[in-house]
């Protein structure tokens, strides 16, 4: 499928969402939105995808939502066209795992949306901010709550209140970022993450990421009840089977994903 806005590529079990509106940074507009959701349902449903990585140009993840195209609109146009909330729940409709792959600038939805991918790989040129108050606005797709819960409210605070830029040692400390690399190798190094998590069992490896995402959304005692009864569902695979054969034989697992 060709897109206006994105790229992607297919490396093995590993799929590739490049952003591509450089002229802008990779401004977030509706259209890039809307293809972006396609593009991770597709891979979603191809069963020769086991992980999705989304990243942007050196120099930008995403510089944020296009301010020339919010510039023109006002309360009647975002409210009745119920912007973000049309187009950005697509990714969290995604089942297997996906990876933000950030180099340069991942600033106000840019930074947003790399929170709601799984886990976050930075190159050491990385910026994180959600300067939204500079604009006259607070962020809008999910900043004032997935930051806190991933740095902190007092770190949270800093940034959305000041607006100032975070780099990338920075957003390691803070929780934020998992793993930073050097801006040339950073897509040799996520493509070998996904590609080790693409290998693992895709049954299994959805639960993993089911459950821990489940821990955003409910009590301690129902994300365990939640998560026991998933560690129960294991054993009635065949990949459990395979994956503790294989361990006791000293031998490599051959996971068939059932
Ligand atoms: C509500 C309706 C939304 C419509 C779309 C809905 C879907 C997607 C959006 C969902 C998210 C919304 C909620 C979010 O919380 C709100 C925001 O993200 S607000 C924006 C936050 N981002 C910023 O404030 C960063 C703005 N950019 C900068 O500060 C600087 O560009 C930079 C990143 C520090 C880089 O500076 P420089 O190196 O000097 O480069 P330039 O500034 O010259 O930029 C080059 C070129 O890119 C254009 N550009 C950069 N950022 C944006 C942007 N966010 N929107 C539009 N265009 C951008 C810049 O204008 C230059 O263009 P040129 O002048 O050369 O034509």
């Amino acid at each position: 499928m060709t897109y206006n806005t994105i790229l992607t590529e297919v490396d093995g079990k590993v799929a590739v969402i490049t952003l591509n509106r450089p002229q802008v940074l990779n401004a977030l507009n509706d259209e890039l939105m809307d293809e972006l959701g396609t593009a991770l349902l597709g891979f979603d449903a191809n069963d020769n995808i086991g992980c999705i990585i989304i990243t942007g140009s050196d120099k930008a993840f995403a510089a944020g939502a296009d301010i020339a195209t919010m510039a023109k609109y006002g309360f009647g146009d975002v409210y009745r066209g119920d912007f973000i909330s049309r187009n950005w729940e697509e990714i969290k409709k995604v089942r297997k795992p996906v990876i933000a792959a950030v180099s340069g600038y991942a600033l106000g939805g840019g930074c947003e949306l790399a929170m709601m991918c799984d886990t976050i790989m930075a190159a050491d040129s990385a910026k994180f901010a959600q300067p939204e108050v500079k604009l006259g606005i607070v962020p809008g797709a999910g900043g004032t709550q997935r930051l806190p819960r991933a740095v902190s409210k007092a770190k949270a605070m800093d940034l959305a209140l000041t607006g100032r830029m975070m780099d990338a040692a920075e957003a390691e400390r803070s929780g934020l970022v998992a793993r930073i690399f050097p801006q040339s190798d950073l897509l040799k190094e996520v493509k070998a993450i996904a590609k080790t998590i693409a290998d693992m069992p895709l049954l299994t490896a959805m639960m993993v990421k089911e459950a821990i995402n489940a821990a955003y959304e409910t009590t301690l005692s129902e994300g365990i009840h939640f998560e026991r009864r998933l560690f129960h569902a294991c054993f009635a695979t065949n990949d459990q089977k395979e994956g503790m054969a294989a361990f006791i034989e000293k031998r490599a697992a051959k996971f068939t994903n059932s």
